[in-house]
């Protein structure tokens, strides 16, 4: 990599989740509340249309040149984990048009429980659930909820409405997580709104300071990491072979 690409890159933050969950609402609530602050960009998946970008640029959440479109015409997963070259194309087109640019967003098309974004692609990433999809989704784990950088648990205002308890999905989150961060969120809530922009600048901030390691939440992880990385799966165990996590 030449000084002037690595002058060009930005964090590459993934959001994934399951269809409707709140993606494009999340991404269009980081663009709105931290436009001033960073220099964004948004690639969105869809399978077969361009309406999660059609949704971002009619919110008008940052001009429409800085929002893409990625049509994958197949499996949502495969475009964002195992033949990532549309999207890490647009990626490297929106950096080097938009020099520079401090976080490019990349939303997936949505899916079910097992996509996750490769660390070929994103630096880092959130997976978003919905306490509309029913209280018991967190527990049913799954490499997104287990291992992404941040679970967003969305639309907490809807809790009373749809009979979950916010509190008892948050802690069976926290539990399926071993402790990595969860955050209750709602676009109603300011609150909820703020721990989600300083979740994106402390993670912008490792990222830049060089202390944040990408990872790969699965479903096919391997167990190591390289000769400087003693991080280990929270599996219970670090034999050296490949399997299925889900
Ligand atoms: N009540 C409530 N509704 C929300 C919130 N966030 C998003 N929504 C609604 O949830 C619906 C789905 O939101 P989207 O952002 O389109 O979800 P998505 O995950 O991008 O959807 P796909 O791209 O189709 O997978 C929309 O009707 C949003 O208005 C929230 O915090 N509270």
């Amino acid at each position: 990599m030449t000084d002037e690409t690595k002058s060009h890159r930005a964090l590459r933050l993934g959001v994934a989740g399951p269809v409707g969950t709140g993606k494009s609402s999340v991404i269009a609530t980081i663009c709105r509340q931290l436009r001033d602050e960073f220099a964004l960009g948004v690639v969105t998946n869809d399978i077969y249309t361009d309406e999660d970008t059609r949704f971002l640029k009619s919110a008008g959440v940052l001009p429409e040149e800085r929002i893409r479109a990625v049509e994958t015409g197949a499996c949502p997963h495969t475009a964002i984990r195992d033949d990532v070259t549309m999207n890490l194309m647009a990626v490297e087109d929106m950096e080097r048009d938009f020099a520079p640019l401090d976080i490019v967003l990349v939303e997936s098309g949505g899916d079910n429980l097992t996509a996750t974004f490769s660390p070929a692609l994103v630096d880092a990433q959130l997976f978003v659930l919905d306490v509309a999809g029913g209280g018991d989704v967190a527990r049913k784990g799954g490499p997104g909820i287990a291992r992404a950088d941040l679970l967003v648990i969305n639309k907490i205002d809807l809790g009373p409405h749809v009979d979950v308890d916010v509190d008892r999905m948050v802690a069976d989150a926290e539990a399926a997580r071993h402790g990595a961060p969860v955050l209750a969120l709602s676009r109603h809530r300011p609150e909820t709104v703020a721990a989600l922009c300083d979740w994106v600048r402390a993670i912008h901030g490792s990222w830049a300071n060089g202390s944040h390691t990408p990872i790969d939440p699965g479903p096919m992880a391997p167990h190591h990491h390289g000769p400087k990385d003693d991080h280990t799966h929270a599996h219970g165990h670090s034999h050296p072979h490949h399997h299925p996590h889900d």
